[in-house]
């Protein structure tokens, strides 16, 4: 054979067996096979989704894998910390959608995508939230929860709005140094900016998905209604970034100082780290509020609902603490039943559920998303899987209700704390209420001072019973919670009083020192 048609033939069996290895190779399909389990075409829940969540993952395992929607359900903390934690930088992006860019959501730390930008604002909370920095917020917090008792001795009635009132006027205390109450026109902008912003990620708005370019049309153009709702919700965002932080800015010369003035002087003719410090203060709002009023609540209903757990807590304060003072955060190490209590209601209530409605319409929130493809116990993690974490329905009731880690899960008994073989005051990081890895609530340390505070404050001076009628038959708590964005107990009446008249006396005095 001529070495020409000898070489022709060596390349053609090279190109052949490559095409061959190329055709045989293991490809696309065995992907496929190796997703995690889940249902084949599932209808997402839209209610109570926890109970799909935890019936899937009985019948599928700890990892759920709904292929339509390209997401995964962990139902399990381990799982939640090997991926969310130990792969962080896959697993720390969040969706967005057009309309949320149009409403200038991407300034929102918690609702930010993974990228340098939200590094360079993350850093920032850091710096002022992280645990020795909370310090400085421990005078607000005082200050703050004092007037919750007083509020709750003089108007029980109005529980809710007080638990409401303090956390959101916590806040403003803390950061700005104001003392804005519940009625004040500032405080009444950032709850409607709070309602807007929910409705612009809680509602679909379909022609913005699939047209981006209609954010370059008029509101009146047909199919632009979202115009109006982001435009609104933009400029409210724009108010409540602006006036605090100028109310802040004027006090410094009259009425003091304060963490953002403070921060502001610092950076007086750097446009770009002032627009930080002002989206600081505005995110610490809008992810302090709600929840920290939702752990508080869940708190005080847990309390009607177990009056044994409250004797025994109070017991507890007393007999270390005593009767003629509040408790202090410096008391925290010496009262293991009150916090066991706190770790019990963050256990069974953590505020931040992710209901089905809400991924439902496009949308997003507090779930991951991973940035690139992953693989975990064999299976294949696609790119871009919305990781449905535990603030999801999941850790509600798979995570924090795991028969196999919690014994009697859907019981309130904080003594699986306090008896556990490390006991309660484990790591701040065993709460999985604030998440995981690297988007783990940065306000956690003010968040888990705070609440334990209130809890440890309320058991020492008051006394939280059913509500009675005329007839002075105790009226039936149906202990409802919401369910859509954040999770707290729905109304209900209750009898809040004072413990005796020595705690309303303690209670009635804290306003004198204020
Ligand atoms: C009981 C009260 C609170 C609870 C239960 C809570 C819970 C959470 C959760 C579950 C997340 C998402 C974590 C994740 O994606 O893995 C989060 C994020 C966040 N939280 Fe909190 N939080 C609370 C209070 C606070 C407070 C007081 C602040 C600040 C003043 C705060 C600021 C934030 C911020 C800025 C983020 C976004 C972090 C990021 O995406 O990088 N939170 N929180």
């Amino acid at each position: 054979m001529a070495p020409a048609s000898s070489l022709f033939l060596t390349l053609y069996g090279i190109a052949a067996f490559a095409v061959a290895l190329l055709y045989f190779r293991p490809r696309r399909q065995s992907f496929v096979e190796s997703f995690p389990p889940g249902p084949k075409s599932p209808t997402m829940p839209t209610l109570d989704s926890w109970v799909q969540y935890q019936q899937w993952g009985r019948e599928h395992g700890d990892l759920v894998y709904i292929r339509k929607h390209n997401t995964l359900i962990i139902n399990h903390a381990h799982v939640a910390i090997d991926l969310l934690e130990k792969h962080a930088r896959i697993y720390s992006d969040r969706a967005m959608t057009e309309m949320m860019k149009l409403c200038g959501f991407n300034n929102i730390l918690s609702l930010e995508q993974y990228s340098d930008k939200w590094r360079g604002n993350r850093k920032l909370f850091q710096q002022n939230f992280r645990q020795s920095a909370s310090r400085r917020f421990y005078p607000a917090q005082y200050r703050k929860i004092s007037q919750y008792l007083r509020d709750l001795t003089v108007a029980p009635e109005e529980f809710m709005q007080h638990t409401m009132s303090l956390s959101q006027s916590l806040i403003y205390s803390s950061l700005y140094g104001l003392d804005i109450g519940f009625d004040d026109p500032l405080s009444k902008k950032a709850i409607e900016a709070v309602a807007l912003i929910g409705r612009a990620i809680l509602e679909p708005f379909p022609a913005i998905e699939l047209f981006p370019w209609l954010r370059f049309m008029p509101s009146w153009f047909p199919g632009c209604g979202f115009q109006q709702i982001a435009n609104k919700c933009a400029q409210y965002c724009r108010e409540v970034d602006n006036i605090p932080f100028d109310k802040a800015i004027s006090n410094l010369a009259s009425a003091g100082t304060s963490l953002i003035a403070e921060l502001a002087l610092e950076n007086e003719g750097k446009p770009v780290e002032i627009k930080k410090i002002k989206a600081m203060g505005t995110v610490s709002f809008l992810a302090a509020s709600d929840t920290t009023m939702a752990s508080i609540s869940s708190f005080l209903l847990a309390m009607i609902q177990n009056p044994d757990v409250q004797s025994k807590a109070q017991a507890e304060i007393d007999h270390v603490i005593g009767r003629d003072r509040l408790p202090t955060l410096e008391d925290r190490r010496s009262l293991p039943y009150v916090e066991s209590v706190y770790r019990e209601v963050m256990r069974m209530h953590p505020p931040l559920p992710l209901s089905s409605r809400y991924f439902l319409t496009f949308c997003i929130g507090h779930f991951h998303v991973s940035i690139e493809d992953d693989f975990y116990r064999g299976y294949h993690i696609p790119k871009g899987c919305k990781n449905f974490w535990p603030s999801v329905w999941s850790i509600f009731r798979a995570m924090g209700r795991d028969p196999n880690v919690y014994s009697e899960p859907d019981k309130f008994m904080p003594e699986r704390f306090l008896d556990s073989p490390n006991g309660p005051f484990t790591s701040i990081n065993d709460i999985h209420a604030f998440g995981f890895g690297r988007r783990v609530c940065v306000g956690r340390y003010m968040a888990d001072n705070t609440v334990w505070l209130a809890i440890a404050s309320v058991l020492a001076t008051l006394d939280l019973h059913n509500a009675k009628d005329n007839e002075g038959n105790e009226i039936d708590i149906p202990g409802e919670y919401t369910e859509i964005f954040f999770r707290h107990p729905k109304p209900y009446q209750s009898s809040i009083t004072p413990r005796d008249l020595q705690a309303r006396d303690l209670i009635l005095a804290t306003g004198m020192v204020d």
